[in-house]
């Protein structure tokens, strides 16, 4: 019998339970449909009419003229970084070194760090993202304050402590030892704490020794289930760097994989110059590629492959890289892709509004081995979702009124929506944002 708290939500309902990059019609369409949510869990769905007939006292929350898709899921996006959004005509190691490691350095104090949080999490969840894979901060009490804030506004973070100890700033440095004992103690505080997960994160090889990423390997191997994270192949000369200060290394996938950082649960930033030897490994490992394509274009960093991944079998997952990237959305995030693959010409990769969806949501939680928990929205998923509904007058408005199909209203979701169309976000049956 549904108990009294029962919801059934009404809504145009569309989601990627497959791959449409395996599968044709991937995408799942229901112009009139049903979703029966209990304690935050999916219970049922269909069309409307069926799923009230097998519930008829579940209270009905009706959200038709908008789309009601899963929430969006991030998988790499910087916390310490959301004020210096916009540092634009950069490449990445001057954008660093100006832009970014300044603001980092002053997460260093506790109450700000605490700001920069709260103004992360409102910009991130607004945006329809209820799952993020959040590069962290380089101080304990700065990811403290961030799992704090994100446990507050009922967020799915899996995010952790950055450590390097070597080419950025002396404040943003620190040991192999004291990555591992104040990693370890955060592993130990939040890992599996409400929706909070732990990711394993040294920034990337050139700031990391070998000292460092073997204190990672360290945590990995004594915490199997927590997420791994870096950044790998982003820029031309970054990757000459690393290939200066780890001689003895194959490639750059290498100085991780000789640490045990390549895995099921590692999720690598970028990948725009991978060799065939280091795609070969990341697919034998189920290693994911966070594709940032508006980061990409940004920092003048490339054209991501993604032909040469989908053809030796890498997953991809999207990430909007705040603050290289230019903001939240990962319908933004999903329009760039579309964009730089079309202007690829015969490399590029046709992407449809279903590739789309399920770059944004379903690969997500696949990278992230959340993929039982989210991403869809198959019967004993939790109630992850963001109703699109753009306020009357606004042009998405105009074009969700005279789409012949919920396919076509998708797509212009994708080219011209922004967070001000996302009017209510719900995780797990919370409601954790509507637009004011
Ligand atoms: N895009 C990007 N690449 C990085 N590589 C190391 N750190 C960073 C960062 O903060 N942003
Ligand atoms: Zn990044």
């Amino acid at each position: 019998m549904p108990s009294p708290t029962a919801t059934l939500y009404r809504a145009t309902v569309l989601h990627t339970p497959d791959s449409p990059f395996l599968k044709a019609d991937a995408l799942q369409v229901q112009s009139d449909g049903g979703l029966l949510v209990e304690s935050g869990v999916i219970r049922a769905s269909g069309s409307y009419g069926d799923v009230r007939a097998a519930w008829p006292d579940a209270t009905v929350t009706d959200l038709r003229g908008g789309l009601l898709l899963p929430g969006f899921i991030d998988t790499h996006v910087h916390y310490p970084q959301v004020r210096v959004i916009g540092g634009l005509g950069l490449p990445l190691l001057d954008w660093l070194g100006q832009c970014a490691l300044p603001e980092e350095v002053r997460l260093s104090g506790d109450s700000y760090a605490r700001g920069v949080a709260r103004d992360f999490l409102g910009g991130l969840i607004s945006a329809g993202t209820t799952t993020a894979l959040v590069f962290g901060a380089h101080f304990q009490g700065a990811m403290h304050a961030f799992f704090e804030e994100a446990a507050r506004r009922g967020l799915r973070a899996v995010s952790g402590l950055v450590v390097s100890d070597r080419l950025l700033r002396d404040e943003l440095h620190t040991t192999p030892q004291r990555a591992y004992d104040e990693g370890k103690a955060l592993i130990e505080r939040w890992h599996g704490v409400g929706r909070a997960l732990y990711a394993v994160t040294p920034r990337f090889s050139l700031s990391a020794s070998e000292g460092i990423l073997d204190a990672c390997g360290a945590l990995m191997r004594e915490f199997p289930d927590v997420r791994f994270t870096s950044h790998i192949n982003e820029n031309g000369r970054e990757i000459e760097v690393v290939r200066e200060l780890f001689p003895s290394a194959r490639d750059y996938l290498d100085t991780y994989e000789r640490a045990g950082l390549v895995g099921r649960r590692s999720v690598l930033a970028h990948n725009v110059h991978p060799s065939d030897r280091e795609l070969g490994v990341m697919a034998d490992h189920r290693c994911t590629a966070a594709h940032c394509p508006c980061s990409n274009s940004a920092l003048g960093s490339g054209f991501f492959p993604l032909r040469r991944h989908l053809d030796a079998g890498v997953p991809v997952s999207l990430g909007s890289d705040v603050g290289g990237g230019t903001g939240f959305s990962l319908l933004k995030e999903g329009l760039q892709a579309h964009f730089m693959q079309n202007l690829m010409g015969a490399e590029g990769v046709a992407l449809s509004p279903a590739h789309l969806l399920y770059l944004a949501t379903r690969a997500g939680a696949q990278a992230l081995d959340l993929q039982d928990l989210t991403g869809d929205f198959s019967v004993g998923r939790q109630f992850d979702a963001v109703h699109l509904q753009p306020a009357p007058g606004t042009t998405l408005d105009t074009v969700f009124r005279h789409a012949d199909s919920p396919e076509r209203a998708l797509a212009a979701a994708f080219a011209t929506g922004t967070p001000a169309d996302v009017a209510r976000v719900w995780i797990g049956g919370d409601e954790v944002h509507r637009r004011g």
